[in-house]
């Protein structure tokens, strides 16, 4: 047994079992909620829930199997309550038989005695609980009833479609929910050629990351239209949307799981040993893995604790292309890096980019020199966009910010 809460001089307890079960699933739960995003781009809501439903359903029989032993207590206190009511009656009727007291005196102390106490005994009882269970019923029927509004089309425009690696936002306005008097992308227009490598710069705030998520139907634009191979998102199923994209961000979100795993969750389909290691050999990490004895049986702690920054980013990499993604969407991938690390880890990225279409976000400006088209964002709009030698030539915001970066 193991304590469950303390209430005044009140202790609650419950079995061990019941603890552990529900450790472990609010454990699954916490963890999925929190990077709920993660869990969406890699389309494994049904992974968690399965594993959440797996991990609650010994507290679940053990809470079963409790209530019928509460049933029957609770029972056994309602019928003292009518023997104590009996006795109450048949001592009563003693009373009245050798005419000790009368009738109607009995039956009115009798009954404002039980009565009474066992109505305020029962509303002090609950009066707490009952309010509490009102505020917590109102905010789970709350929650229950919320409706995303990213949601699959009635009709999808195409069945089973995958993406080619082209995507484009055109006309794009976008205020986020929480801040509707914040317009974040005013007119924003971009054509990512398929193949390509598109880098987004600007200063902090300027919308960069807004349109990594935009092209990943987390969000709909307020007006325009953002489209993969000239169909808007909204027209096409969520996961068919997300399952030609490797995502990549600077914090990389790894599970409290074994390294292979972790890569494996990045898979479309079930991932076999050869493709996870395949996946690891491009990203890098490949002999490091293997270098560690339990190799990629090695759980990596909550939240990667157990590997450094560029390993744990290397992970995040070979997770995004198992999925062999069209496109590659990297936000900031080496900026929470060491030098020595960035250096690895760019490598790696080098190339995984290869072959594929990637929207990378960079603050370090040398990274995006090769990238076929550049763009500046200013203030939510494309202020400028060519190759780093004709933004260089113009001499004008991206100049500006090379001058400021390397002066
Ligand atoms: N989830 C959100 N809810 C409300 N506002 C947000 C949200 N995410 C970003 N913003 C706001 O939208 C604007 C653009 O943010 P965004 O993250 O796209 O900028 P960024 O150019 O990527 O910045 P940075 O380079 O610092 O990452 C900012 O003003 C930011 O505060």
């Amino acid at each position: 047994m193991v304590v469950l809460y303390k209430q005044g001089r009140m202790t609650y307890y419950e079995s061990t079992e019941t603890a552990k079960s529900m450790e472990a699933s609010s454990k699954i739960a916490v963890e999925a909620v929190a990077n709920v995003r993660t869990v969406a781009s890699l389309g494994r809501e049904n992974t968690f829930r399965d594993e959440y439903a797996k991990n609650l359903k010994p507290a679940l029989d053990l809470a079963k199997r409790a209530s019928h032993l509460r049933g029957l207590v609770f029972g056994l206190s309602r019928g003292i309550f009518n023997f104590v009511m009996a006795a109450a009656i048949y001592y009563g009727g003693t009373l009245i038989v050798n005419e000790e007291v009368e009738f109607q005196v009995v039956f009115q102390s009798a009954q404002a005695l039980l009565m009474g106490s066992s109505g305020a005994a029962q509303a002090f009882a609950f009066a707490p609980n009952f309010q509490k269970g009102i505020q917590a019923a109102g905010r789970i029927i709350t929650l229950l009833g919320r409706q995303s509004k990213i949601v699959d089309p009635v009709h999808p425009t195409a069945n089973n479609f995958s993406g080619s690696g082209q995507a484009s936002l055109q006309n794009v306005q976008f205020r986020y929910p929480t801040r509707p008097n914040i317009q974040v992308l005013k007119d924003f227009n971009l054509e990512i050629e398929r193949g390509k490598t598109v880098a987004l710069v600007g200063a902090s705030g300027c919308g960069k990351s807004t349109v990594i998520q935009l092209l990943q139907r987390y969000y709909d634009p307020n007006e325009g239209i953002v489209a993969q191979d000239s169909l808007p998102l909204p027209k096409l199923k969520l996961v068919d949307v997300r399952k030609s994209i490797g995502f990549v961000q600077q914090e990389p979100i790894l599970f409290d799981r074994t390294i292979g795993e972790n890569i494996a969750y990045g898979s479309i389909t079930n991932a076999t040993m050869d493709s996870i290691i395949e996946a690891a050999q491009q990203a890098n990490i490949h002999n490091f893995i293997t270098s560690l004895p339990l190799g990629y049986d090695t759980n990596i702690g909550s939240k990667g604790t157990q590997l450094s920054g560029g390993q744990k980013q290397r992970v995040a990499i070979a997770r995004a292309l198992i999925r062999r993604p069209k496109m590659l969407l990297l936000d900031e991938a080496t900026s929470a890096l060491d030098t020595e690390s960035e250096k690895v880890v760019q490598e790696a990225l080098d190339a995984a980019k290869a072959g594929r279409t990637c929207v990378m976000i960079a603050h370090r400006l040398s990274t995006v020199r090769d990238a076929n088209l550049i763009c500046v964002v200013h203030d939510g709009q494309v202020a400028e966009m060519g190759t780093h030698a004709e933004l260089f030539k113009l001499k004008g915001l991206y100049y500006n910010l090379n001058r400021v970066q390397y002066s």
